[in-house]
């Protein structure tokens, strides 16, 4: 479990209880489904919040992905915060209110179980980050699911082959059964021939930054991501920055990653994509581990952001006055 000054960050076992929790406080507009089982068998969550949670209305989707990274424990707090927030709003916020009735939004609280729970097994941080998938022949383990997602896959110098690498790409593009649960999670949303989820954010931590794709080139251009594509995305990236004080700007100034979910989420499935960075911007404030008295703090920074996030997911190019 996490150190008992840190005993405020969820665990995989409080974070279930909280998911449920907030589904039975919320039935009508919260409902608990999974997507699949990690390596070692945990239950891969996905909580539809919605009003006629239990319809499939026509109304864009949005989703949140958190928790890729083992050591990033504060993304899984602002999975637990955007839970609360949109539950208890609706009905007395009215701009949460009309959000919940118009959008479908899935958040999906902790991609890498198996990962969050090693980093905490011995009551002091491990410093992990991948998966706990073995490399049989080698003894190698994990996965960094970050760089395991089926687009240009290895393609650019953006990840590792090496099995002992913490960037380690795995075997095979999807090889994670976490990437594969959530791809696929992701194309059953594809109705009609459309994709229903209009817009992304994957929360990590750290370094306070709006990353959009492309990850796996610096060019801002593109296959598949043209310049109306690119303005848009950095439009409604700087939008959100203004709210939450992060720095905005292309994922590959960052450094360059390949496999990325970002770039999956735009290049394969046209979902507008953001990576968000969340607490601290740099070496002070704890790193991977900040202590627990900020999770408040830090989670609700970003409330405006994921409520102008949810605004133009009906049509991400209107940040741009582009119809589309
Ligand atoms: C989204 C990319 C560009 C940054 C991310 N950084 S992290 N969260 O692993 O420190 C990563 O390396 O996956
Ligand atoms: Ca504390
Ligand atoms: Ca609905
Ligand atoms: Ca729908
Ligand atoms: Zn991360």
């Amino acid at each position: 479990d996490f150190p008992p000054a840190d005993s405020d960050y969820h665990n995989y076992a409080e974070l279930t209880a909280a998911v449920d929790q907030v589904v039975a406080d919320h039935p009508s507009i919260a409902r608990r489904t999974s997507v699949g089982s990690s390596h070692q068998g945990r239950d891969l969550m996905a909580v539809k919040i919605s009003d006629n949670a239990a319809a499939d209305e026509d109304e864009p989707e949005v989703l949140f992905t958190h928790h890729q990274h083992a050591r990033e424990h504060l993304t899984v707090e602002m999975a637990v915060y955007l839970l609360d927030l949109l539950t208890d709003g609706y009905g007395s916020d009215p701009r949460i209110t009309e959000l919940v009735r118009e959008r479908e939004i899935w958040v999906l609280p902790d991609l890498n179980p198996d990962g969050g729970e090693y980093d905490i097994a011995t009551g002091s941080y491990r410093g992990w980050r991948k998966n706990r998938q073995p490399t049989p022949w080698n003894g190698a383990v994990g996965t960094d699911l970050n760089r395991n997602w089926a687009y240009n896959w290895g393609c650019c110098g953006g990840s590792s082959g090496n099995p002992f690498s913490s960037t380690y790409r795995g075997p095979s593009a999807a090889s994670a059964p976490e990437v594969r649960a959530v791809s696929d999670f992701v194309r059953s949303r594809v109705v009609g021939g459309e994709q229903q989820i209009t817009a992304a954010i994957d929360f990590h931590t750290y370094g306070e930054l709006i990353l959009w794709p492309y990850g796996y080139t610096y060019d801002e251009t593109a296959p598949g991501m043209t310049r109306d594509d690119y303005d848009a995305h950095a439009e409604l990236g700087r939008l959100m920055a203004r709210s939450n004080g992060y720095t905005p700007q292309q994922s590959s100034d960052l450094y360059v990653t390949d496999g990325s979910i970002n770039d999956w989420l735009w290049g394969d499935q046209g979902i507008f994509s953001y990576t968000f960075e969340m607490y601290p911007a740099g070496s002070a404030g704890g790193g991977f581990y900040p202590p627990d008295e900020v999770i408040t703090r830090e989670t609700s920074r970003n409330r405006e952001a994921v409520l102008r996030l949810l605004e133009y997911a009906d049509c991400p190019y209107r940040i741009i006055g582009e119809e589309q």
